[in-house]
């Protein structure tokens, strides 16, 4: 090789740089998406259980069944749901239930299990799915469930049943969870869309906290605690599909909207006016009664 091709040192030196900085970008990556293993090892186990004699058609129905463009053009399954993320406080619950009105009977709330006594006046399958410790236990044993967490010495959890029931009403189901609840989707094979709602600072996000008045002190101090990984985690390269700032509630709302309407170019064919009183209710956590 002629000499004046070799690279010099500091060239070697800022290649061997930038593969170490690639490879670490795919590994953020792919720790951000534990649903990128667990699909290629479901591929693999159908692959081996069905030992199908050409591979690739088997690959491109397999994998078909996952793209969005299946999941939200209306299959048997339903329209792909949807994930709403962001810390407490930002406006999640704020901006779903504007959702809903505007879209009257276009989406829907999974009914989660509970191993906790119903109150007076909750029905099974309304506000909750009343379940035993044991019972539920062997659902999550058995992958039933989506995500799940032991609160206060109760367990709360989402079925992937639940939510296909909604799917199955024609409805889109939105779960309006945190950051936690959205890890723990992404290993499931839920395959929804992803929206985080980010806050325009954290003294905004603490002033809504405050006004809103619904926790205590240490509670609130826990939640803001949090809500700075959360929100490093919502702005992760590739861990949200789209990312909407709550500042002010009119424009961020706009946005959501047209969020919406791309992902599910139905919801263009519906206004307002259609289907007035026909509201959505969210089933009720119960008074006190706080997951996250
Ligand atoms: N853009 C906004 N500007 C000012 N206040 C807002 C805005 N959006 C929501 N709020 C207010 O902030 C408070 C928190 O909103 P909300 O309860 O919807 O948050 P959340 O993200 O659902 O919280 P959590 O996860 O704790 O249920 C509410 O009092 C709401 O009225």
């Amino acid at each position: 090789m002629d000499p004046s091709e070799a690279l010099t040192y500091q060239e070697i030196s800022d290649l061997n740089n930038r593969k170490l900085e690639i490879k670490r970008q795919h590994s953020e990556y792919v720790e951000n998406h534990p649903e990128i293993k667990e699909m290629l090892n479901d591929f693999m186990s159908a692959v081996l259980l069905e030992k199908p004699s050409n591979v690739f058609h088997f690959a491109s129905s397999h994998f078909a069944e996952l793209s969005p463009h299946n999941a939200v053009t209306q299959s048997p399954a339903g329209y792909q749901p949807a994930v709403v993320c962001g810390p407490s406080g930002v406006g999640k619950g704020t901006l779903v239930g504007l959702l809903m009105k505007s879209y009257p009977g276009r989406f829907g709330f999974s009914v989660s299990h509970t191993t906790r006594a119903p109150r007076p006046g909750e029905e099974e399958g309304r506000e909750y799915y009343f379940t035993s410790r044991d019972e539920m236990q062997q659902g999550v044993e058995d992958g039933k469930f989506i995500e799940y967490a032991d609160v206060h010495g109760n367990m709360y959890g989402t079925s992937f049943a639940a939510v296909q029931r909604v799917r199955e009403g024609g409805k889109v189901c939105i779960l309006d969870i945190d950051v936690q609840g959205c890890k723990n989707v992404k290993k499931s094979k839920l395959n929804p869309r992803y929206l985080f709602i980010r806050p325009p600072s954290m003294e905004a996000l603490e002033d809504r906290l405050r006004d809103r008045g619904t926790e205590a002190e240490q509670d609130l101090q826990r939640r803001l605690g949090n809500a700075g990984v959360e929100i490093e985690y919502g702005e992760g390269e590739g861990n949200f599909d789209r990312v909407v700032t709550n500042e002010v509630l009119e424009d961020s709302f706009a946005e959501v909207k047209r969020v919406f309407e791309e992902w599910y170019p139905h919801l263009k064919e519906h206004s307002e006016e259609e289907g007035k009183g026909e509201e959505e209710g969210r089933p009720e956590d119960g008074e006190g009664e706080e997951k996250n």
